[in-house]
């Protein structure tokens, strides 16, 4: 820093009067940069305005071309306001692009001279990765804080010294944004770090869209916040592309969906759709829980085979012949007819749905040829053959045979009947042991009670079923509903046969997913609000992303990655996570066992290596966790000390001690076993008012809950990716214990914590946190 006057009280006042000044002028140039902002957003309020009163007139292009221009103000005014908090938060004082300020978008004014930089353009890129070494041209980098619209600090990078002018020299200020931020108070949501991007993480950020890039990094790296920011960057940078096709985020939970939605819109970006594996096929919830061992083998490739042989299983040749009594007529279905048709379905490469044409024709020449005999008609030509087809292909005896013979089917109907049916799943599950085949078994299947492992499932069936054309549906639904009250009022033994069928058709058209996508394929051709990219794909099951960023990746089974593969052929991907954290059974032991089944030598790998979040003192006992995992494990290096201890106290104890946390400040969570939420959550609540459990498997709307309470009582599995100002892991024995990779649990849960971290427990401590001393105040253990 420059040397003052050489009176020490001098140089103090001159240093302050510096700062002062320094700071005058940054308002300036801050204040005028909001009032272009405002002017901005008042002008397209206008334009939005001039466009929707021009109303719904004139030829579809001309419709087509207003609805284009009002989606595009819109888009652009959501982002005009997205920007108000941090609109700026850097000056670089460059050699040959002089001074220029750096912030969240991109302003220029009348004359289109610069005013402000968005921090994704290229020349911005010397505020992150510019150092003394290596200065990029910048002589002086600028952190400034604001408070609303006032700065209420600035905090200088030197960067070349020599380059300076005596006047640059007069007005540096020192002291490191960074740690600034990380010492903040958690709010309960994740924040953007735009201002404080670190050199390692700019690399991630900005890397090329092209090609599958894995980010490994310990806990509180930064991972989630980079690959959020790295969102934006790519949308800005790939603008064309990225709109159109979209950019999915997969996160492990809702609860940490909830945490991470605000930083994309306070970045101006809105259109990326934010989703989970449970959410990822349209029109399906997964809320139902299941125990490891289940979701484990759902997760299995080998399910792949099972349910390819569950579609097989339906279109099975019956083996005694079925008659069909037309009028005075029957007809004889035999083995030879039905293996042609299957064959001749078979060869046509078609999905399930889509080759019940081909069977249905082919079983229907034979059919009708088989009836021209019977009447004594002989050999028939082309023409007559189409004529008696058509015939019998709605006479409804024959369309109950083709319905059982090669049912239409979705995949909810198929794996409700896979999972329902000893039988079925012997057949399809042949190759796995009866103590696997009892796992997957479920009594008295009901639609809508979904897992999230049910959903890859799903979605594989999906591929080999195909769609179910909506007139089909539309048409088999009316029919349905006739050929019921016919059937109701039929003679007692042609009944019951009738009546399953009309209700199998029934139950397949009235599937809410089906009807679901009908409704937004409405909206899609313009009777409807506007749909964004991302509700668009949302609603699409066969979406293909531009790009898809998956966090805690570590988690995801092989067959979910074969459902996102599937929704990203160009594998355009980054991948975020932890080996260290992988907790479900299902998930990862290595990024190359996932990745080389689809991208064998094609994917490259970052690392993250500082931990942002968790303080030196904590980190210590975490990293005896991790090397109890595997001694080659690496734990990140944290760069900030809080200078409270991690302590350990009675279980009894718990509630007075969240108390004691939540009177410290900040957002306090306690970590329990799955098996004692509800225990120590009621016990914890009786205390502190407000506290929140956050139930397994909670909605959206619960784990905001949870964010925004002053004290959260939580499984690991929701905790996962979160941070709070306090953490109390409640029983790490037990949650070590819960399943197969539970150190990693443990290792997640004790590296939530930004300020403090202290354990309670009855049962003995596992080995690397026998040494943490009883928290100052807390009886001792076993009093
Ligand atoms: N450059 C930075 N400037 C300011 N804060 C940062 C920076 N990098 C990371 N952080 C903060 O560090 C914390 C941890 O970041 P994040 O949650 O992204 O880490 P992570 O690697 O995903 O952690 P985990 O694997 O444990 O979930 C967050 O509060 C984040 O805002």
């Amino acid at each position: 820093m420059q040397n003052g006057p050489e009176c020490p009280i001098n140089h103090i006042n001159g240093q302050a009067a510096t700062r002062q000044t320094e700071l005058a002028k940054e308002q300036e140039y801050v204040t005028a940069l909001y009032d272009r902002l405002d002017a901005l957003r008042e002008r397209t309020q206008r334009q939005l305005k001039e466009v929707l009163a021009s109303g719904a007139v004139g030829t579809m292009q001309n419709r087509s071309e207003r609805d284009t221009f009002a989606e595009m103000y819109a888009t652009r005014l959501a982002r005009l306001w997205a920007v108000e908090r941090g609109l700026v938060f850097g000056r670089l004082d460059h050699q040959e692009e002089g001074r220029l300020y750096i912030g969240k978008l991109g302003l220029t004014d009348d004359d289109q001279r610069r005013l402000l930089i968005d921090w994704r353009a290229p020349v911005a890129q010397p505020f992150y990765r510019a150092t003394p070494a290596a200065p990029m041209g910048v002589t002086r980098r600028r952190h400034l804080q604001t408070k609303g619209r006032a700065v209420i600090g600035v905090d200088d990078d030197l960067l070349d010294l020599a380059a300076l002018s005596d006047d640059d020299r007069a007005t540096l200020n020192g002291e490191a944004a960074l740690l600034a931020a990380l010492d903040e108070r958690r709010t309960g949501r994740m924040r953007d770090i735009v201002a404080t991007i670190q050199a390692e993480q700019d690399r991630v950020i900005r890397g090329d869209l092209n090609g599958v890039l894995v980010v490994q990094g310990g806990p509180g790296t930064g991972k989630t916040v980079v690959a959020l920011h790295r969102a934006a960057y790519l949308l800005y940078t790939h603008r064309q592309r990225l709109e159109r096709r979209g950019v999915l985020i997969l996160g492990p939970n809702l609860t940490f969906l909830r945490y991470i939605e605000q930083v994309l819109p306070s970045l101006g970006e809105t259109d990326v759709l934010l989703s989970t594996v449970g959410e990822l096929y349209p029109g399906v919830t997964a809320t139902a829980r299941e125990r490891p061992e289940v979701a484990a083998l759902k997760g299995d490739p080998r399910m792949v085979e099972v349910i390819a042989r569950a579609v097989r299983d339906r279109q099975k040749v019956p083996r005694k012949p079925i008659e069909i009594t037309i009028g005075r007529i029957t007809l004889t279905v035999d083995r030879s007819m039905l293996d042609a048709a299957r064959n001749k379905a078979a060869r046509s490469r078609r999905p399930h749905n889509q080759a019940r044409a081909v069977f249905v024709r082919s079983l229907l020449n034979a059919l009708a040829r088989q009836q021209a005999r019977k009447i004594g008609k002989g050999l028939i030509d082309e023409d007559e053959l189409a004529d008696l087809r058509e015939e019998l292909r709605t006479e409804p005896a024959v369309k109950s045979a083709l319905n059982r013979l090669w049912p239409y089917l979705t995949p909810q109907r198929l794996l409700l009947g896979l999972y329902g049916s000893p039988e079925r799943l012997g057949h399809a599950a042949a190759h796995l042991t009866p103590d696997e085949r009892a796992l997957l078994r479920r009594e008295g299947p009901r639609a809508g009670e979904w897992t999230e492992s049910d959903v890859p499932l799903l979605d594989e069936a999906a591929e080999l079923l195909g769609d179910i054309d909506e007139q089909v549906l539309r048409a088999t639904a009316m029919q349905a509903e006739e050929e019921l009250a016919a059937a109701r009022r039929a003679e007692e033994h042609e009944r019951e046969a009738e009546l399953a069928y009309a209700r199998e058709v029934l139950e397949l058209t009235g599937l809410s997913d089906v009807m679901e996508a009908e409704r937004l394929a409405e909206r899609q051709r313009g009777d409807g609000p506007y749909l964004t990219t991302a509700e668009r794909a949302a609603a699409d099951r066969t979406w293909a992303y531009g790009h898809v960023i998956v966090d805690e990746a570590q988690e995801l089974s092989p067959m979910a990655w074969r459902a996102l593969m599937r929704r990203c052929p160009t594998r355009s991907m980054t991948i975020v996570g932890d080996i260290a954290q992988t907790g479900s059974a299902a998930g990862a032991r290595s990024w190359a066992e996932v990745l080389d089944p689809y991208v064998a030598g094609r994917w490259r790998q970052e690392r993250l290596t500082v931990n942002y979040r968790t303080p030196v003192e904590l980190m210590a006992v975490a990293a005896g966790v991790l090397a109890a995992i595997d001694p080659a494990l690496e734990a990140p290096m944290s760069v900030r000390e809080s200078g409270a201890e991690p302590w350990a106290a009675p279980l009894a104890a718990l509630p007075e001690l969240v108390k004691a946390e939540v009177g410290e400040g900040g957002k306090v969570a306690v970590v329990a076993p799955d098996a004692l939420l509800d225990r120590l959550g009621s016990r914890v609540a009786e205390v502190v008012p407000g506290a929140v459990v956050v139930t397994p498997g909670a909605g959206r709307a619960g784990g905001a809950e949870a964010l925004d309470a002053p004290v959260a009582v939580m499984g690991v599995a929701d905790a996962k990716g979160l941070e709070f100002d306090s953490v109390v892991v409640a029983e790490p024995e037990l949650i070590a214990a819960q399943s197969p990779r539970g150190l990693s649990d443990l290792y997640v849960a004790l590296t939530r914590a930004t300020q403090r971290l202290g354990v309670v427990h009855e049962r003995p401590l596992p080995a690397p946190l026998r040494g943490l001393p009883s928290r100052p105040g807390a009886p001792s253990v076993g009093l």
